[in-house]
């Protein structure tokens, strides 16, 4: 069954991409019998072009290699990248390709970022395949071996064989593909959950998050890209940060792809930072992982903290309760901390009028786009 705890796993951390992209493709280069990928993003360009050079080893070797991949998310992916594919071998199905549709099931999209190997081993994070994660974002993932394994195989065959995908792979692929049930003696027995979210239908992640946060007692540390968060996990955050909870925030300072949702989150610092909640802007780069620690918890995954992950996306987030993984998130969370300008209530009571105009305009925007669905 989705969703249950199970004991038995080992999560690896990866930060950065330099880490993350060369276990993947190791991982990928080693399967024996299946490789299941589902992305938000995909883009022609020099990680495509490898990725797709790496998938038709696979498939050249006897692997079933199936991908799926978002209707809108990938739409970068040129044509002669999507024949290569197909010629290649590889099952490519799309999630709910944008048409004449309601608004509401065109804005629903699938955002997961998952890579299943034999069944054995898979990876979750924020990472798409597009070049920016070569060099200019920021990203973070996770290794994921033992039982929680099977829980993701599940999440994607689901998906894979449901009426809401469409393309020349077919539903039936995913019939009989192996999982791996087993614990293995040898992981260090850490606990872990796959939690998802199907827009308003099914909502784990949110849920889960929202209960992490009220029942925290020590820290509640969030990385985020697109920091819009709804009125009632801003509501618990300060309340958090009142009881005396450390509540961190590390967000992206100047360097965004996306500025205008920067300037729709900044309007709520003011209240945060007078409740006691600590904002740091990342500096080096456009900061797009997406994960949580509060107390001994983890979250990883593919959810941002805006409406769109929050309530309306396919979702997906790794989590993890164990006290050694946990610490070796909040030893990422303090070198990106240190690798941040820190954002102090009196300075920030005090930015410009233009800073103000930007954060009531997208600020505005923000709250229609909410209303659209
Ligand atoms: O939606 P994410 O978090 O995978 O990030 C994708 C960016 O929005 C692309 O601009």
């Amino acid at each position: 069954m989705h969703g249950m705890w199970r004991d038995g796993n080992h999560f690896q951390l990866l930060p950065e991409a330099a880490r993350f992209l060369p276990a993947m493709f190791e991982a990928v280069d080693g399967a024996r019998q299946s490789v299941l990928i589902e992305l938000y993003l995909m883009e022609s360009g020099r990680l495509a072009t490898a990725m797709i050079e790496v998938l038709q080893r696979a498939v050249e070797r006897g692997v079933s290699v199936l991908l799926l991949l978002d209707g809108y998310g990938a739409m970068g992916l040129e044509a002669s990248d999507r024949r290569r594919l197909e010629a290649g071998g590889v099952a490519v199905r799309w999630f709910n390709p944008l048409g004449l549709h309601s608004l509401a099931r065109n804005l629903t999209r699938d955002h997961r970022k998952l890579v299943v190997v034999d069944g054995e081993l898979a990876f979750t994070g924020g990472f798409g395949v597009v070049d920016e994660f070569l060099d200019a974002w920021y990203e973070v993932a996770v290794r994921i071996e033992g039982p929680v394994v099977a829980d993701w195989a599940r999440l994607f065959c689901a998906l894979w064989d449901s009426p809401m995908t469409r393309g020349a792979g077919a539903p039936e692929l995913v019939h009989g593909l192996g999982v791996t049930t087993a614990s293995h003696n040898d992981y260090s027995g850490m606990r872990g959950r796959v939690v998802w979210g199907q827009g308003y239908r099914y909502q784990a992640i949110r849920h889960s998050l929202q209960r992490q946060v009220s029942g925290a007692k020590r820290r509640i540390w969030i990385c985020t890209p697109y920091f819009v968060p709804t009125l009632s996990l801003r509501r618990r955050l300060v309340r958090a940060a009142r009881r005396g909870v450390e509540v961190c925030l590390l967000l992206p300072g100047e360097s965004h792809d996306h500025p205008g949702v920067r300037y729709a989150g900044q309007r709520f610092y003011g209240r945060l930072l007078r409740a006691g909640v600590r904002i740091f802007e990342f500096q080096p780069s456009f900061i797009h992982a997406k994960f949580t620690l509060a107390d001994d918890w983890v979250s990883l995954g593919s959810c941002n903290f805006d409406h769109w992950s929050l309530q309306w996306n396919l979702e997906a987030n790794q989590e993890v309760a164990d006290p050694r993984f946990a610490e070796e998130v909040a030893a990422l969370f303090q070198r990106n901390f240190a690798a941040s300008h820190e954002i102090h209530h009196e300075l920030w009571m005090r930015r410009p009028r233009w800073q103000r105009l930007k954060e009531w305009l997208f600020g505005t925007l923000d709250g229609l786009l909410t209303r659209l669905r």
